[in-house]
């Protein structure tokens, strides 16, 4: 089963495994940066887009894609968590893409976990945002829960970046990124709804059977802030891009 096919206004690609639908994405952020060299990217961090990012590091080496024009804007980041801590999303980023390819350091932007105004923080990174052009390209991972950058489910749709609380759930899933679930934060700053339908596309990537459900609701389910993915479907250009098993819990007719 490989396919592509509109789901409820979402363009929905169905790869047959985890590799190739991160290739796919990778095509795709390329495509963009084609498109305009410098393209303002939204990226994102967690297990899922790793392989994309390794595509993106072998493409940018052998001359494919070119990010040195690129401007990159994080979704979110732990409160508490400064670059330097291991377990940052700035670490994170650093080590999976930006360390290894030819975009400038000083135009990769994630929130500050350890601003001392968290709100002024919030309100600059949305600025900082604006004053480069708004987000061309968002890449989105998915939450089991539904959860799209840290917006867990009940975030308002009219949301902009802020500080948040995670969700236990939430809190459980990213443990494994730690040496114990003490040390997983309980707060976060992240992009808000409406800051990541500001984007002109979205690509959101899931694979694995553990997210067929939370892709299911995404796709097939109410539009609702409960499930914080389905909102995505008041945007005109979302691409979600899944293998086979992410792609499991959906009735396709
Ligand atoms: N804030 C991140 C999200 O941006 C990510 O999409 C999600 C899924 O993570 P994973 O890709 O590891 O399943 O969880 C994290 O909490």
């Amino acid at each position: 089963m490989i396919q592509t096919v509109q789901i409820n206004g979402i363009e929905t690609i169905v790869k047959a495994d985890g590799e190739q639908a991160s290739h796919a994405v990778a095509d795709l952020i390329a495509a963009q940066v084609h498109r305009k060299a410098d393209s303002v990217l939204g990226l994102a961090t967690g297990g899922t887009p790793v392989q994309t990012y390794r595509r993106l590091i072998e493409m940018n080496r052998g001359g494919e894609v070119d990010f040195s024009g690129v401007t990159s804007f994080n979704l979110d980041e732990y409160i508490g968590l400064g670059g330097d801590h291991p377990q940052s999303f700035r670490a994170f980023m650093n080590e999976q893409l930006f360390d290894h390819i030819n975009i400038d350091p000083a135009r990769t932007f994630v929130p500050d976990g350890c601003a001392a105004d968290v709100p002024a923080h919030c309100a600059k990174y949305e600025s900082m945002i604006e004053s480069a052009g708004g987000i061309d390209l968002q890449l989105l991972g998915l939450g089991h829960n539904g959860h799209i950058a840290f917006n867990e489910p009940g975030s308002p749709r009219d949301s902009r970046t802020r500080q948040v609380d995670l969700t236990p759930e939430t809190i459980e899933k990213n443990a494994r990124f730690f040496d114990s679930i003490d040390e997983v934060p309980c707060h976060a700053i992240t992009m808000g709804i409406a800051t990541i339908l500001d984007a002109r596309q979205i690509v959101l990537l899931a694979t694995g059977a553990g997210k067929a459900d939370a892709v299911a609701k995404m796709l097939e389910g109410p539009v609702d802030e409960s499930h914080p993915a389905s909102l995505l479907r008041n945007h005109d250009h979302v691409t979600v891009v899944l293998d086979q098993d992410a792609a499991g819990g959906l009735r396709l007719d």
